[in-house]
């Protein structure tokens, strides 16, 4: 068969009517069918866009200039955001975004579940959808006249945006990365570089209790030593009498990963606190916790409405991080077991009970696809499993060993609805039957989703 050519050439300029959006969030337009995906682009817009990659059956596109906009066009309020890697969706009214999570959701279930049948109800948004981090880790970088700069990597690439705000952070994560950036800039202290493997400080990471107002720094550094340790944490304090906590990690790995295992709490508490609901919280540096409070605890509710718990259940809570979901579903149930992996989150948990005077949730470190065939193996048959995996998903084991333990209920709480829609599926062809599925806005101004959805299992 003879090779096609696209009908398209790198740096060609072409005109281009959006049709769709991608789940990115990139407008999708055609030249003689051959499909140019456009970061900035939205459907109904026509625009000159600059070719920038062609491949064989499809390629992409720089948006030069709109002719005709969307009236979901809205001007971006960050000045980085066309530099920035963080935020995709700032040029789209707040509802276009939420629509197009829902669209997400519903293609994947289709696509990779086959599983069009499946309700897939309006995403639940935020009512003001900024501002709304809790946790901010920020690289650090040098500027040519040797101060400190801190910010986001611009797009694909490892280049640091020197900026002074993020306006999906928490203003006080704003304010206390530019503070400890100043200080360690004028102690002297330098910064990190990824290229040549030396400098010092790496990441600033800082988390906010949204509802308690307390705030823990993390200053990660390649080295052991903390140069002038002692200055930094008296005049962070200075800058903000309430800090509870101020911690160390070294981190001397060549890695993207961000914290090292090693953390010194250098000063105050090892924990800070933050509640949800009726429930409080203690949370340590290394431990998981959702970003978005606010809208943690819609999706949290969500996944209790659909445990429709009665008081006399037995609950399995995978993936439980620090029991957050566990501590909300053992208000309701008989008796709650969590497992995770992180060991400083499960002793966590097990304090978190405490805190709460709740006594019916145990909580175990391990692997989840080890200990659920365990607790089958042992006998166990939980009424409800709900699930809260990273965004792999589930294990197949896991699967398996959930399947064999044929619960009344499985609630899926999923940060990516590829995987979700994948697991689904195996729990269908099982016995199970997907009811419903309700997409969260967990992460506005972003491509990225999170749900909830109820399985049920199958009356023979
Ligand atoms: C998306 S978080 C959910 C945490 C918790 N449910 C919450 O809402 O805060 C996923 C959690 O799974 C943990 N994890 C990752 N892989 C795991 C595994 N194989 N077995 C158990 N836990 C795992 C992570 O450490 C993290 O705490």
């Amino acid at each position: 068969m003879a090779k096609v050519k696209p009908p398209v050439q790198k740096n060609e300029t072409v005109t281009l009517r959006f049709e769709d959006l991608t789940h990115e969030g990139n407008g999708v337009g055609k030249v003689d069918g051959y499909p140019l995906f456009v970061p900035h682009g939205l459907p109904g817009e026509e625009a000159e866009v600059k070719v920038i990659k062609v491949k064989k059956n499809f390629g992409f596109g720089k948006l030069l200039n709109v002719k005709q906009e969307s009236d979901d066009r809205v001007e971006p309020p960050c000045d980085v955001y066309y530099k920035c890697g963080g935020c995709q969706l700032q040029h789209m009214s707040y509802q276009m975004q939420l629509d197009m999570k829902q669209k997400q959701v519903k293609d994947n279930m289709k696509k990779i579940g086959h599983l069009e049948h499946v309700p897939v109800h309006p995403t639940i948004g935020m009512d003001d959808p900024w501002r709304y981090r809790n946790k901010v880790q920020i690289p650090v970088g040098q500027k040519e006249d040797g101060e400190l700069k801190t910010g986001f990597y611009q797009k694909r690439s490892h280049n640091i945006i020197d900026m002074d705000t993020c306006l999906i952070q928490d203003e006080m994560n704003d304010r206390m990365v530019e503070t400890v950036r100043r200080i360690a800039s004028k102690l002297g202290i330098s910064a990190y570089d990824e290229h040549t493997h030396r400098g010092t400080l790496r990441h600033i990471m800082v988390r906010t209790g949204q509802n308690t107002k307390d705030i823990m720094v993390v200053i990660v550094t390649k080295t052991k030593k903390l140069p002038h340790q002692d200055k930094l944490i008296d005049e962070i304090r200075d800058a903000f009498p309430n800090v509870k906590s101020i911690v160390h990690n070294v981190n001397s790995a060549k890695t993207n990963v961000i914290l090292g295992k090693q953390t010194n709490v250098i000063y105050g508490d090892e924990y800070i606190y933050d509640t949800i609901g009726d429930i409080k919280f203690m949370i340590s540096p290394l431990s998981f916790y959702q970003v978005n409070p606010t809208q943690t605890k819609a999706l949290y509710d969500q996944a209790l409405q659909y445990a429709d718990l009665r008081g006399g259940e037995t609950v399995i809570d995978a993936y439980c991080g620090i029991g957050t979901i566990s501590l909300f579903l053992a208000q309701k149930a008989k008796k709650v077991y969590g497992v995770e992996i992180v060991p400083e989150a499960v002793t966590d948990a097990k304090k978190n009970a405490r805190l709460n005077n709740m006594d019916n949730a145990e909580f175990y470190v391990g692997q989840a696809e080890e200990l659920m065939p365990w607790w089958r193996n042992q006998g166990l048959r939980p009424d409800v499993i709900v699930v809260d995996p990273p965004r792999k998903g589930c294990d197949e084991e896991l699967l398996k060993a959930m399947l064999d333990m044929e619960p009344e209920r499985i609630v899926y709480v999923s940060c990516n609805p590829s995987t979700l829609a994948r697991d689904l599926r195996v729990l269908e062809d099982g016995g199970y039957e997907t009811q419903e599925v309700q997409p969260v806005d967990m992460f506005p101004q972003t491509s990225h989703v999170e749900c909830c959805a109820l399985i049920e299992r199958v009356k023979k």
